[in-house]
């Protein structure tokens, strides 16, 4: 399982007050949700991790190896992202040639990159709109484009920024099956998102920011226990949490599946 080991790590933006400064944090397990509230530093531990920013000082590595020594398409085969709104990072003219161009990043065998974008497509149920500009897309099928262009790839590490924002029903199930699968076949998952609901009942574990810190990192279950934290940083419980206090029981529940097999014990 890849490991992500943040050290002593450093990053302020030029004339902002806001400073990332994490002592000492490993990031291990397979599907992690990264929470907290805005202008945490969330976003900004993704652009570090990806080269979009450069830190003060401090190190990052992925499997004890330096970040800042790996080439550009070292980086890439290793570290993989898709940002929260999908027009900051599509330019080609076709679905098809999106995914083409990023693996075309990583490899240049034409054959191969036609054969991986096309299935990279489908895996996202795009492989009809193949063909069709990027932007005569829905919103929810060009965030699923962003994630085709990920998955062609297949990095061992894969950053989302809120993957489900904008999604409907059926894309959101789509991605939630996907991350399983990734992480099912030794991937590492770190998804930002505000979503407790979906943080609590499909990842392994948190990895909870505030104010440039890391606040806790651990199981759903075990932050959830733990209400005066909640607070703190300024988190909700999974709704069906907040149902059950106003029912009396303030034990944590991850779902409404968690709620229903602790009752029907
Ligand atoms: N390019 C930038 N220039 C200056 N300040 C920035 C820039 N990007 C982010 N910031 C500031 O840095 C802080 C952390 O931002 P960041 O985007 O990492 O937070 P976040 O936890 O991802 O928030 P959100 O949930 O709103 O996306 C915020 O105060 C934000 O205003």
């Amino acid at each position: 399982m890849p490991q992500i080991e943040l050290t002593q790590l450093q990053y302020t933006y030029p004339q902002q007050s806001f400073r990332l400064a994490i002592h000492h944090q490993v990031l291990s397990d397979s599907l992690i949700a990264l929470v907290g509230q805005n202008g945490a530093g969330k976003s900004t531990i993704f652009k570090l991790l990806t080269g979009l920013l450069t830190a003060d000082s401090g190190s990052i590595k992925i499997n004890h190896q330096e970040l800042s020594d790996l080439t550009p398409k070292q980086r890439l085969k290793l570290i993989g992202i898709t940002f929260q709104n999908p027009d900051d990072q599509l330019f080609n003219a076709t679905a098809q040639k999106e995914v083409e161009w990023s693996l075309s990043q990583v490899m240049a065998n034409k054959q191969q990159i036609t054969l991986k974008a096309k299935a990279a497509l489908a895996k996202v149920g795009l492989e009809q709109q193949a063909g069709e500009n990027p932007y005569d897309l829905s919103l929810s099928e060009r965030k699923r484009l962003t994630v085709a262009t990920v998955l062609a790839v297949d990095p061992l590490v894969y950053l989302f920024d809120e993957p489900l924002m904008s999604l409907d029903w059926y894309s959101k199930q789509m991605m939630t099956k996907i991350f399983h699968q990734l992480a099912a076949s030794g991937h590492q998952i770190i998804t930002i998102t505000h979503d407790m609901d979906w943080a609590a009942a499909e990842f392994e574990s948190l990895s909870v920011m505030a104010n440039g810190h890391f606040k806790f990192s651990g199981t759903p279950k075990a932050f959830f226990s733990n209400r005066s934290l909640i607070q703190e940083v300024g988190l909700l419980p999974p709704k069906i949490m907040t149902i059950a206090e106003k029912l009396g029981d303030s034990r944590p529940y991850l779902s409404v599946e968690d709620y229903y097999r602790q009752h029907s014990k």
